[in-house]
């Protein structure tokens, strides 16, 4: 019989840590070989079952990613986005199939996590889900059929403990559409609108966030113009949908080439 991959979670506490530490357990395709937490945090030195509420699983958490990604073919990592810049070079040093979930990443994160896709398989993308992958191929395709006498804004609502607006999804769903209009998404991106902000500026893309209770994550594209408004619309009801998006990039990546790809490759999205 053929070994499954070694999988190391991090920021294994998180909602998605969590989340995606019992996908691996339960998985026949792969198994769990380590989980990292920040130095400092209560669940260091303790077994990771045990931690969670459940039965002891062998695995003891860890502040020292250097040494669980050494054991591991693969990251699944929805952390923060400084933690996930710095664990792409350790990753590509260990040779693991690193996947990034984490949202919020700047510039300087993204220029580290490109470094590192020179050495190892890197998967990211700001979520993870079949359905909401699919809704970017046909909000590109609506963007590029509708000229901008329609409107469009993306509305995204998720729980009160998420710290980064707009969501990553919202980002993509906006990229999305300004490639199917042919601009850059930066030239039109309109974050925020509060006081006296004047009319629309006609071809921009608008961004609206909403934070309450136990929300997974909900993502609206309207395309509002004269007389009619299309919307297009993604519900997530449970992060398992995003966990499991993960295990299958990771067990993807396993045999593919250095680089950056995404969720599109995974699934055969194009
Ligand atoms: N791409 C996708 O499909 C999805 C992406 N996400 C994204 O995943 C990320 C995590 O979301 P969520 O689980 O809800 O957030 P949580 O805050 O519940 O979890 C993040 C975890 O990462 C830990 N962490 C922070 N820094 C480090 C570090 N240096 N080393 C190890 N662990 C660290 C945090 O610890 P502490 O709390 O102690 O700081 C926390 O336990 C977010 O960016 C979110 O937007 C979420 C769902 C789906
Ligand atoms: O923080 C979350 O919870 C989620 N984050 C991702 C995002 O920023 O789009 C994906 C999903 O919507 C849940």
């Amino acid at each position: 019989m053929t070994e499954t991959p070694g999988i190391v979670v991090t920021g294994a506490s998180g909602r998605m840590g969590q989340m995606l530490a019992r996908t691996v357990m339960e998985s026949e395709r792969a198994h769990l070989v380590g989980a990292v937490e920040r130095e400092g945090h209560d669940w260091i030195g303790r077994d990771l079952g045990e931690a969670m509420g459940g039965t002891a699983c062998g695995i003891t958490v860890t502040d020292d990613p250097l040494e669980a990604f050494a054991k591991a073919q693969g990251i699944l990592d929805f952390s923060a986005p400084e933690a996930s810049a710095e664990f792409a070079g350790i990753a590509a040093q260990a040779r693991a199939v690193h996947v990034i979930g984490t949202t919020g990443l700047g510039p300087d994160h993204l220029d580290r996590i490109a470094a590192a896709a020179r050495h190892a398989v890197i998967v990211q993308a700001g979520n993870m889900s079949l359905g909401l992958n699919l809704l970017t191929k046909v909000t590109q395709m609506v963007a590029a059929a509708l000229d901008d006498e329609y409107d469009i804004e993306i509305v995204e609502a998720h729980h009160n403990r998420k710290v980064d607006a707009p969501s990553g999804t919202a980002l993509m769903l906006g990229e999305a559409a300004a490639a199917g209009r042919g601009v850059q998404l930066d030239d039109v991106a309109d974050r925020g609108r509060d006081g006296m902000t004047g009319p629309r500026r006609r071809g921009d893309i608008g961004f609206a966030a909403l934070r309450g209770g136990d929300i997974v994550g909900e993502h609206d594209v309207i395309f509002a113009g004269a007389g009619e408004r299309l919307m297009l619309r993604h519900v997530a009801s449970d992060r398992g949908l995003f966990a499991r998006g993960a295990l299958k990039a990771v067990l993807w990546g396993q045999d593919k080439k250095p680089g950056a790809y995404d969720m599109h490759d995974v699934l055969g999205l194009g």
